[in-house]
């Protein structure tokens, strides 16, 4: 049996001042499945993410990337398999060109040459800015930044995709873009967001964390219709928007 792509058991964690962020949360993602993140500011849904690549290490429990245990001595592999992509590129890109941002990951685990520009090449065409690769990124708009931000992760090849807010500040048309690059990829893909319609159309699965502790997991479609859960985490859909109007979930 194949390992899940990420296995989180009993995780709590409390930052250095004492504030406890997360309580004993469990979570299976499945290789290739999409599972949007979801609940209230302060739910503990970055805290989560960063012990997902050993950024912050587990207080009690234990994470598991692709059945690699997230531990001091895996770290360098662990941040291999999972990649994350800021909800700021600007956190991301800081070469001269688009080409040397997404080289400087793979370059930096060794790769040169032939090899290296292949990366390259199909991390940009993944993202459609093969165009772009001779373009400083401070040039390109917003969108396209982003989408050269995600194409710095696919270049290593990772297992799981982390996406922060990835619809925060897209236009109607990038956003859509956006989520045609998601739904084609074999990555187990995490997207954190608070805006349900793209998480709807994303991921066929949601789970919902509330002061540290997973509240709900289970089709999208059925979170967000469930009115009670909602209104309890402060989640809200924008006024009009009717999930069960979405007639086929995202594969
Ligand atoms: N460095 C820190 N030191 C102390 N407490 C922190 C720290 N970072 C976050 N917290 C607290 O931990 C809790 C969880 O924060 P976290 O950032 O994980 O929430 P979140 O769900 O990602 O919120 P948002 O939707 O606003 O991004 C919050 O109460 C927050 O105030």
């Amino acid at each position: 049996m194949t390992a899940p792509a990420l296995d989180v058991r009993g995780l709590a964690f409390a930052y250095p001042d004492g504030h406890q962020a997360l309580f004993g949360v469990d979570l299976t993602v499945g290789a290739g499945e999409r599972v949007a993140l979801l609940g209230p500011n302060g739910a503990g849904k970055t805290t989560l993410v960063l012990h997902l690549n050993g950024v912050l290490t587990a207080g009690a429990g234990t994470v598991s990337v692709g059945g690699l245990r997230v531990e001091r001595t895996s770290l360098p592999e662990v941040r291999r398999r999972v990649g994350i992509v800021f909800q700021d590129p600007d956190d991301q890109l800081f070469m001269g060109t688009v080409r040397d941002d997404v080289a400087f990951g793979p370059a930096n685990l060794g790769l040169r040459g032939r090899e290296l520009d292949a990366r390259v090449v199909e991390a940009l065409d993944r993202v459609g800015m093969t165009a772009y690769a001779d373009r400083p990124p401070h040039h390109l708009s917003f969108g396209q930044r982003r989408r050269v931000a995600v194409a710095t992760v696919l270049t290593m090849r990772p297992q799981v995709l982390v996406l922060d807010e990835p619809s925060s500040n897209l236009d109607p048309a990038s956003r859509r873009e956006l989520a045609d690059i998601v739904r084609s990829l074999e990555e187990t893909v995490l997207v954190v967001t608070h805006d349900l319609p793209y998480a709807l159309e994303l991921c066929p699965r949601a789970v919902v964390l509330a002061d540290g502790h997973v509240v709900a997991d289970g089709p999208t479609r059925d979170v967000l219709l469930d009115e009670p859960l909602m209104r309890a985490n402060r989640l809200e859909l924008p006024f009009g928007f009717d999930p069960a109007a979405i007639d086929s979930l995202p594969r």
